[in-house]
């Protein structure tokens, strides 16, 4: 496996050779924001210029947020693929571009931030302090006796010989903390909403990436330790580590907080919480056996949302549910009546109730640590992709609840497969000039995505919703109104120019690559051209192109060329759907 491993690539112009990263973290390869790389030696001008002497280690800052993902054994080429990830996220971008949006000159900033990667790890370093260090576990930690992981369920086997990765994220002081890059970007910067938290929001914000492209490495390339959507799988998790436990682990002059304060330093251990057991117990608290109670909040920011801006996080009481509206899934969506102050307005609520495994709805139903983990993840990945994004054709997400965790949402009069029933009862097709508003709007949704290199990877009219849309009876007139947008943002990604390996979304929307599971072509933005070329075919025809996706993957796996149902002529714009069909490299 390793010989193939050549190059990943970091973006258009750049590639990390692995091979030639250097094994010793006290030599990196420095990578500028910005600019090409520098080979970093002993004499090279770009790390004598750049480097003082070594950063302050992460570990010796007063406030940390730490995360494990614990392993058997670390699987060959693990690091290399999560630096290129990294790299080539959008965590790069924000965390430099908020770190060198300060005051000081931009010159001088520029200087201040930089990436150090070697064969096993990376960091970022700023001012001289390392505030990003992704790393191996190293086991046990100094000073402690081994771990004890809690949880309520069964736990990785031969916990003693565990491997893995550590993440670590400095939470900065108020006064360094420049800007938060949760917020969406589009929308000016309110200092106050986030003053209350603007460093652990900040860092909460860091730490939830790292493990998101931590999980997305495993999930694409190392399935069997995938532990995000495979949630019985015993061999892998991830856990926080109780911060005191932590803190006198690494310095033990500072467990200045143990409740018993008998046990002698060799008899420390480092315990820590496995994060579907802190996403059961969120509303609650914890307990280390060591250091007593502790607050979710503490342990595992990111469960509870500490990366919003306090206003998105709205209290339960507020919302009242209604009718339900629609069911997918994995979720159900509700009408709902949100109190803001002495105002009431009418929102939808998204309630996410995953029961069994996504990935295999065969097995039993989960436990309840897992449900709750299931819940958490699923809302997680749709909150947080939502909360970046503003966009006249895309549904916005006015916040969420806690406990239980819901999205509220911006209501929406129906879907666009409910605006085709009612046409077809009617017996009547979409106007040239509807047909034309509708998919100009969801085109444009479509093309902010993909500027920001999302991959929707589900779009099909019933996660298309209608504000405003003729009725059947109508004839067009120039005050016929439409509004679309996009919406169900459970399974859309951010990728890099690898694309992505994992196979989601609706059968009849699916190129044939994704169909096919493809182990030689990753998916990539073009699945949505495909869905959109699929999606116009529906609104012209009001039928799927090729009957059941049954067929289809069948005749695909045969290499024969799926049949369409409706043939050319029957409907105008079909010509060029023709010509489109079967693959999604057309464009
Ligand atoms: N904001 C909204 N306003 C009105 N109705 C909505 C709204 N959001 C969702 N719905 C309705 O609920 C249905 C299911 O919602 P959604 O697609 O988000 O759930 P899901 O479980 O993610 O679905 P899927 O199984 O397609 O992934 C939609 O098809 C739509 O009819």
């Amino acid at each position: 496996m390793r010989k193939f491993e050549v190059m990943f690539k970091l973006d258009e112009e750049r590639h990390l050779i692995p091979s030639l990263l250097p094994q010793d973290e006290a030599n990196p390869f420095i990578i500028m924001p910005q600019s090409a790389p520098h080979v970093s030696n002993d004499t090279g001008r770009g790390l004598t210029e750049l480097r003082v002497g070594p950063p302050a280690p992460i570990s010796s800052q007063p406030d940390i947020l730490i995360r494990y993902l614990c392993l058997p054994f670390t699987p060959n080429g693990f690091f290399p693929r999560l630096i290129a990830q990294v790299m080539n996220s959008e965590l790069a971008t924000q965390i430099q571009a908020s770190l060198m949006a300060g005051p000081l000159d931009s010159a001088h900033l520029l200087n201040q931030v930089h990436w150090e990667a070697w064969r096993t790890g990376m960091s970022l370093v700023w001012n001289h302090m390392e505030i990003l260090r992704i790393a191996p576990l190293s086991w046990p930690l100094p000073h402690s006796n081994g771990a004890a992981i809690i949880s309520s369920l069964p736990l990785p086997e031969e916990r003693e010989t565990l491997q893995g990765m550590e993440i670590m994220v400095a939470v900065l002081p108020e006064d360094q903390t420049l800007c938060c890059p949760i917020l969406p970007p589009d929308q000016p910067h309110d200092s106050d909403s986030c003053s209350c938290n603007k460093s652990r929001c900040m860092a909460t914000w860091i730490l939830q990436k790292v493990t998101d492209l931590a999980e997305i490495v495993m999930e694409d390339w190392y399935e069997v330790f995938g532990f995000r959507r495979n949630l019985n799988n015993l061999l892998s998790c991830m856990t926080s580590p109780c911060p005191c436990c932590f803190m006198a682990c690494h310095d033990p002059r500072k467990d200045a907080s143990s409740e018993n304060g008998t046990r002698s330093e060799a008899g420390r251990k480092l315990y820590m919480f496995t994060l579907p057991y802190c996403s059961l117990n969120s509303e609650g608290r914890i307990a280390c056996p060591d250091h007593g109670v502790l607050q979710v909040a503490q342990v595992a920011p990111d469960l509870v949302f500490a990366d919003f801006a306090p206003a998105a996080l709205i209290p339960n009481k507020d919302v009242k549910l209604l009718e339900r509206l629609g069911e997918g899934g994995f979720a159900k969506v509700y009408q709902g009546l949100l109190t803001i102050g002495t105002e009431q307005m009418k929102v939808a609520v998204k309630e996410l109730a995953p029961s069994r495994n996504p990935t295999d709805l065969q097995t039993p139903e989960l436990e309840p640590e897992n449900r709750s983990w299931a819940v958490y993840h699923e809302a997680s990945v749709e909150a947080r992709m939502m909360y970046q994004l503003n966009h006249p054709h895309i549904l916005t997400l006015m916040g969420i609840t806690l406990h239980p965790i819901r999205l509220v949402l911006e209501l929406a009069r129906e879907d666009l497969a409910s605006t085709v029933v009612r046409y077809q009862k009617k017996n009547k097709r979409f106007s040239r000039r509807t047909l034309r508003a509708t998919l100009m709007q969801i085109a444009d949704a479509m093309a902010y995505l993909h500027s920001r290199n999302i991959l929707f990877r589900d779009l099909k009219p019933g996660n298309v919703l209608v504000w405003d849309f003729p009725l059947p009876r109508e004839q067009w007139n120039p005050d016929s109104q439409i509004l679309v947008k996009v919406a169900d943002y459970g399974i859309s990604k951010q990728i890099s120019p690898q694309g992505i390996h994992s196979k989601a979304g609706t059968p009849q929307y699916l190129p044939p690559e994704v169909l096919l599971n493809s182990e030689h072509e990753a998916a990539s933005l073009k699945v949505d051209v495909y869905s959109y070329g699929m999606v116009m075919y529906y609104l012209f025809s009001f039928g799927n192109p090729f009957g059941s996706s049954l067929l289809v993957g069948s005749q695909l796996r045969h290499s024969r060329r799926p049949e369409l149902q409706t043939k050319v002529g029957e409907h105008a714009g079909l010509h060029a759907f023709q010509i489109a069909h079967t693959r999604s490299e057309v464009d």
